[in-house]
């Protein structure tokens, strides 16, 4: 019997969702389980994704779910440990200690390897410094992320502060000079880092790197976002993209549907403003204010949905000057926890009293609250409605619901009105 390639330790379901629509698009057979798996990975699957809430933690509760779910997926070829493109961190950060988990359960003399770099959506790594849209992270509105905000763009520096352990930089000239150079480069780093940053500009980069990685010595773990990921799937299996295949996905019923946002993200924004549909707005300073406000957006959302067909959007989404007012009167976790009850319980709502069976919800954070609240358990990926964003459709109570959970900075700017056309 052939091991799964990949176990994927992901720590958002947004991101979870990016890699295996990427994966999944690549050819390999993937699997999305939310939380640690209490089921045996199916022998059929390639890649086996388990998707946590893990980035905005407390670091340990992090470190101990994921190894919960590393030891979960025991057997796989290699643990995969998938944090976001833009490496958004807590001041605290979770992606060391996590990391050294990660390593510490791989066996001795274990190394990881790996990098946020995804061209396809336009993160690049150069000299250990992350650019999104050919800016520096740091001066990317990834600055203003409502719970990770980024300031710091030198990966290295930022990890190793999250790290006892050294970190070191496999740079652009060594990874232009192809699979063996890097592989050298790794093999003369044991013993001296345990976590290798290695840079990538476009996706040839990312193919060198994943070539290498394939032939590795483990024992490795493998870090980092999408791209690196689908570069895997490509060199171990070359030819088998499903570009050309129709989504397996049965079709949702029929039925309203309704978009959820609690993403703070520029790209949400500009898809919020670009919606021409109903509205509701979820604001956390009400919510705090008043107890009764979720029974008024109850009644909200019930009329816009019965109003008219189209799609309705329930809405936190907000400047981030009025983000930061409302984390200054109520405080950062507060917050988010208000906005994150109140979408997960009138999602709830949605399915089972509006007959709401396919969503769009956008935002790493909010989409983990809503999927749990709606007691998902997996995903069958489906579909891209863009560059990682696939459909999924899970079963709830017999009931399948078709989700879309996009990660703040992806999609078009009209993609609310547009992913309805390759949905389920
Ligand atoms: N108006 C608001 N005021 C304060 N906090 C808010 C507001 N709207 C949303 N939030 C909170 O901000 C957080 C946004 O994170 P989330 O991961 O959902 O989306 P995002 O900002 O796009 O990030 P990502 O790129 O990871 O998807 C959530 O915890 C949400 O509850
Ligand atoms: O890597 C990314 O950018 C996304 O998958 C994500 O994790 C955003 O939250």
């Amino acid at each position: 019997m052939t091991r799964p390639l990949l176990g994927v330790v992901a720590d958002d379901l947004t991101g979870a969702c990016d890699l295996a629509g990427g994966v999944a698009d690549a050819g390999l057979r993937t699997s999305v389980t939310l939380g640690v798996p209490t089921e045996p990975i199916p022998s059929e699957v390639d890649c086996a994704v388990v998707a946590l809430k893990s980035r905005t933690v407390e670091p340990a509760t992090a470190v101990e779910e994921s190894a919960a779910a590393a030891r979960a997926l025991a057997g796989v070829r290699y643990v995969y440990h998938k944090y976001c493109s833009t490496f958004d961190s807590t001041a605290e950060g979770n992606i060391g200690p996590v990391a050294d988990a990660l390593v510490e359960l791989a066996g001795p003399g274990a190394i990881s390897v790996g990098t946020p770099a995804t061209p396809q959506v336009g993160r690049t790594q150069y000299l250990g410094h992350l650019f999104v849209d050919g800016r520096l992270l740091s001066e990317s509105s990834l600055r203003n992320h409502p719970l990770t905000p980024m300031t710091h763009p030198d990966l290295v520096r930022v990890l190793a502060r999250q790290t006892d352990r050294s970190v070191g930089l496999i740079d652009h000239p060594v990874v232009r000079r192809g699979p063996t150079a890097i592989a050298d480069a790794v093999a003369a780093s044991r013993g001296v880092h345990r976590h290798l940053l290695v840079d990538a500009t476009d996706d040839a980069d990312l193919d060198h790197v994943a070539e290498a990685v394939l032939r590795l010595e483990r024992p490795v773990v493998i870090g980092g976002a999408a791209g690196l990921a689908v570069a895997l799937a490509r060199t171990h299996f070359p030819g088998t993209s499903q570009h050309s295949r129709p989504s397996e996905l049965p079709q949702a019923e029929p039925g309203p549907r309704l978009i959820i946002s609690g993403s703070g993200s520029e790209r949400t924004r500009e898809q919020v403003a670009a919606f021409r549909g109903q509205i509701v707005r979820v604001d956390p300073l009400a919510l705090a204010a008043d107890s009764s406000t979720i029974q008024r957006l109850t009644e909200q959302l019930e009329e816009a949905v019965r109003r008219d067909d189209s799609a309705v959007l329930l809405s936190a989404t907000a400047a981030p000057s009025d983000v930061r007012d409302a984390q200054t009167e109520l405080g950062k976790d507060k917050a988010a926890a208000l906005v994150e009850d109140a979408l997960a319980q009138l999602a709830v709502t949605a399915v089972g009293k509006l007959g709401v069976r396919r969503m769009i919800v956008a935002g790493g954070e909010t989409s983990g609250a809503v999927a749990a609240a709606l007691g998902a358990k997996t995903l069958r990926i489906g579909a891209l409605a863009a560059p990682g964003v696939p459909w999924t459709v899970t079963t709830v109570q017999d009931r399948s619901i078709a989700l879309l959970l996009k990660s703040g900075n992806f999609g078009d700017p009209d993609l609310f009105e547009t992913a309805w056309t390759v949905g389920p």
